[in-house]
């Protein structure tokens, strides 16, 4: 870069901070609604709005509900909702079959929406933890879990999400060889237009805590997911992987959890180029929501900054559970 600070005073760079108009003229990033994929939690029942205790103001909803806040969604115009269903414990099993039910609750969720909002997109999760009698993303034989068995399991879900509707399928179960693979079947079965948006670098976190409370498989869970998950330490191994899934077919990548990867967020935009998205987890949400309950922080303030950060980063888009309310604060904005 080409020196740009002249020796003060010909430069203070103070002035372009004097006041709103000269601050907004400078400003480098910004967040819009564009930026926005809300997830959502989805469950059995009619007209439920079940609270979930680790995350405040969000709740497992019935399919009735969903399709009303894919409605409030699409009018405030958010982008995408992602899906993510809480599943009766009765249904898991060790070889996860509910997962690739066609109408299990996520599946039918993913028609009622596209029936009632057919502008919005819709993206699933791609994993077997919801339906896993063991918790774990992929399918346990003998204390392992294995690969192979999980991608296949993988694909017969992947194409049950797309035969449903879904406009983005999102595979969260850091399984090697599984992009691939979805891709293929996803072109055998005429699917040609179904985007694939890779969780390619998530690390095994503990800021999933209130998630897994959310989707019902913290109970079930037995020992870590460090086999399958990134370690926190790594950095150089995100490219690789960010690169592995891109020459898989993956048309977007994700970096998660979000706000302390952002480094990552910044390395995969430089490196690659290519949509970036970041996930603020559950915790984060978490975090920021019982700070803000205290008195401790300034909810609004911070939800915004946080959110901003991840543009800055390098972020074309972020799932936030924060994508309803601050719609609407960038609506009255
Ligand atoms: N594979 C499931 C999945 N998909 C999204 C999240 C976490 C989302 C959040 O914490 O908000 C998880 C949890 C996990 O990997 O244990």
């Amino acid at each position: 870069m080409r020196p740009t600070v002249a020796p003060f005073p010909a430069t203070r760079l103070r002035r372009p901070r004097k006041s709103a108009a000269m601050r907004g003229l400078v400003r480098e990033n910004t967040l819009t609604v564009n930026d926005l994929i809300w997830p959502i939690f989805v469950r059995e029942g009619e007209n439920v709005e079940e609270p979930i205790a680790s995350m405040p103001g969000v709740n497992r909803l019935s399919i009735d509900r969903a399709v009303v806040a894919a409605e409030q969604a699409a009018a405030l115009g958010i982008p995408a909702i992602c899906i993510f269903p809480y599943t009766d414990p009765s249904l898991k099993t060790e070889l996860c079959e509910e997962a690739w039910n066609p109408d299990n609750i996520s599946n039918r969720t993913i028609r009622a929406i596209k029936a009632a909002v057919p502008e919005i997109a819709v993206m699933t999760d791609i994993a077997l933890d919801p339906y896993n009698a063991n918790g774990h993303d992929g399918i346990v034989r003998d204390g392992v879990i294995v690969n192979d068995e999980t991608v296949a399991a993988l694909v017969k879900m992947a194409l049950a999400q797309a035969d449903a509707g879904a406009d983005i399928l999102g595979p969260s179960d850091m399984m090697d060889g599984r992009i691939g693979a979805m891709r293929a079947a996803l072109e055998k079965a005429d699917h040609t237009d179904v985007a694939i948006l890779s969780y390619s670098a998530k690390y095994s976190s503990a800021f999933y805590g209130p998630f897994r409370d959310a989707v019902g498989a913290s109970g079930a869970l037995k020992g870590d997911k460090n086999t399958y998950q990134m370690d926190p330490a790594n950095s150089d191994e995100a490219m690789r992987l960010i690169e592995r899934d891109l020459m898989e077919g993956a048309d977007m990548v994700m970096v998660k959890p979000g706000m302390p990867y952002l480094d990552i967020c910044r390395r995969v935009k430089d490196e690659f180029g290519v949509p970036t998205y970041a996930y603020q987890v559950s915790g984060e949400y978490a975090m920021l929501q019982a700070a803000a309950q205290n008195g401790w922080l300034d909810g609004e303030k911070v939800m915004l900054e946080s959110l901003l950060a991840f543009k800055r980063a390098g972020c074309d888009g972020i799932l936030t559970y924060f994508a309803p309310t601050v719609a609407k604060l960038l609506k009255s904005a």
